[in-house]
């Protein structure tokens, strides 16, 4: 049972998010002008020229891709590669047609783990929408179409056997990677200093270099490459020494509550000498910020702050650059046979968690869903008591802050704890750079005080947020 207090609470929480969902869809219709029409942004926001521009972009590049690598496709399949090659291009084509005239959006034909609830989705989305054919693409909720885009992607894979198991996205992380290299030796470098030392460091050290590590990783959440429509976005300068002067662009900070969370974990029957700690990563982009999500959690081990780490991946290529579990093997192999002395030791130490078991990669529907996260308990149970498990989550990148918010725009003021909506399977954090219209938890005035300094504040990536919340300790609160 709730305690009233609590019942109030969620109550209020429930309001503040309807108000939040309700103030889009009005807007919308202010900018639009036609009472029958409802669309979910408003044009020239940045979510409407994500859809109008980016996406088709991100799918001519997928077009083409595909088209470039005919001869491979031959060389594997022989004419039935080809074939292939042209019905995945021409369902693809159709789909970037469908996205320009603004028509509505269909149901899966392959039949997939996923595909009946996906097509529950969507007929969902018909019944709170009023009708079939205002569910398309301009005229939906801007998360779900832009996860329904990578979902249609994979579709005309799919249906097309020989090549369904083809990354479309692969080129551009593994050359992202390699861009990043000069960034990565330097990080290697680092962590080898660190490690001889390890074992002499006082807590307070410790925690310097915790913090160092995690706003490494913050910061590799820049690296994304659905931003820049799949162009170069990779690390070119120093992670540690770039630190200080981007102190400045962390909105908010809650890194002590994340080191609080390792040290005293909270698991019941557990005391703080003989707690085993597991962190689960749930990870963003491949490139940069993999690495540094792989050094943060080596440091993590190494240090004994943690003694497990879970690692959530994609099922299938996901917004350009997400991780799946083939570039996250391929990139520890990567680092195991780098040219560079620290470098290739550090793979050899991330190989060796693996096969210990320290570290863990996992995969869930889930996570490749228009979802947000506070529908998991109901629609992914396995994948939530999963969660509950750790002692501690961090969730990476944009993407994951949106799910985490139910990307409403949310009153800036408005607590992290209120916009997670009951979300809580364990003591979380989100690591953050600002590229979409969602941001809470920011001071009085702070919202519009950077909306002044800066217009672009909350989808350059310049912007970062450290966010944490423990559902446990605020009920008891
Ligand atoms: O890789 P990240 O940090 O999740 O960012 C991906 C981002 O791409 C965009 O969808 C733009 O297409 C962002 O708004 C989105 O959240
Ligand atoms: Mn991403």
């Amino acid at each position: 049972m709730l305690s009233s207090p609590l019942r109030l609470a969620r109550c209020i929480s429930s309001l503040a998010y309807w108000c939040a969902h309700l103030l889009v869809l009005e807007r919308a219709h202010e900018r639009v002008g036609g009472a029958s029409m409802v669309v979910s942004f408003p044009r020239r926001s940045f979510a409407y020229l994500t859809v109008r521009d980016r996406m088709p972009t991100i799918l001519t590049r997928v077009i083409d891709t595909i088209h470039r690598n005919k001869n491979k496709f031959f060389e594997e399949y022989g004419e039935e590669g080809i074939q292939a090659e042209k019905q995945t291009i021409s369902l693809l084509s159709k789909m970037r047609n469908e996205l320009l005239t603004d028509k509505p959006l269909l149901e899966l034909t392959d039949s997939l783990q996923d595909t009946e609830s996906w097509n529950q989705y969507l007929q969902r989305q018909q019944k709170q929408q009023g009708d079939q054919d205002s569910v398309s693409w301009f005229k939906s909720p801007w998360l779900y179409v832009e996860c329904y885009m990578y979902r249609r992607v994979q579709e005309a894979l799919w249906l097309n056997p020989p090549i369904s198991d083809y990354d479309v996205f692969n080129e551009g992380k593994t050359q992202s990677f390699f861009e990043s290299q000069q960034a990565m030796m330097t990080l290697c470098t680092y962590v080898e200093g660190l490690n001889k030392n390890m074992e002499g460091l006082s807590k307070n050290q410790l925690l310097e270099h915790f913090n160092k590590l995690l706003q490494v990783s913050l910061w590799g959440n820049k690296c994304d490459l659905s931003i820049s429509a799949g162009q170069d976005n990779s690390q070119k300068t120093s992670p540690i020494d770039s630190l200080d002067s981007l102190q400045p662009f962390i909105l908010v900070n809650d890194s002590n509550r994340v080191w609080s969370a390792l040290i005293s974990p909270q698991r019941p029957g557990q005391s703080k000498e003989t707690a085993l700690v597991r962190v689960d990563i749930v990870l963003d982009n491949s490139g940069f910020e993999l690495f540094t999500d792989l050094v943060l959690a080596d440091f993590l081990v190494s240090s004994r702050l943690a003694h497990e780490i879970h690692f959530h991946g994609k099922s299938f290529p996901w917004f350009v650059s997400d991780v799946t579990a083939n570039d996250f093997q391929w990139t520890i192999r990567q680092t195991t046979a780098a040219n560079h002395k620290w470098m290739s030791k550090s793979g050899v130490q991330w190989m060796s968690h693996l096969k210990d078991g320290a570290w863990s990669y996992h995969d869930h529907p889930f996570w490749t869903q228009p979802h947000e996260f506070c529908d998991m308990e109901a629609d992914a149970p396995d994948l939530y008591a999963t969660l509950q498990g750790a002692d501690l989550v961090l969730f990476k990148g944009d993407l994951n802050y949106r799910k985490l918010t139910g990307d409403r725009e949310w009153d800036h003021t408005a607590s992290f704890h209120t916009a997670l909506r009951g979300f809580g399977p364990a003591p979380l954090c989100s690591l953050r750079t600002l590229k979409a219209n969602v941001q809470v938890g920011l001071q009085p005035g702070q919202g519009e005080r950077l909306g002044s300094q800066d217009p672009e504040w909350m989808t350059s990536g310049k912007y970062a947020v450290v966010q944490f919340d423990n559902a446990k300790s605020e009920q008891k609160d």
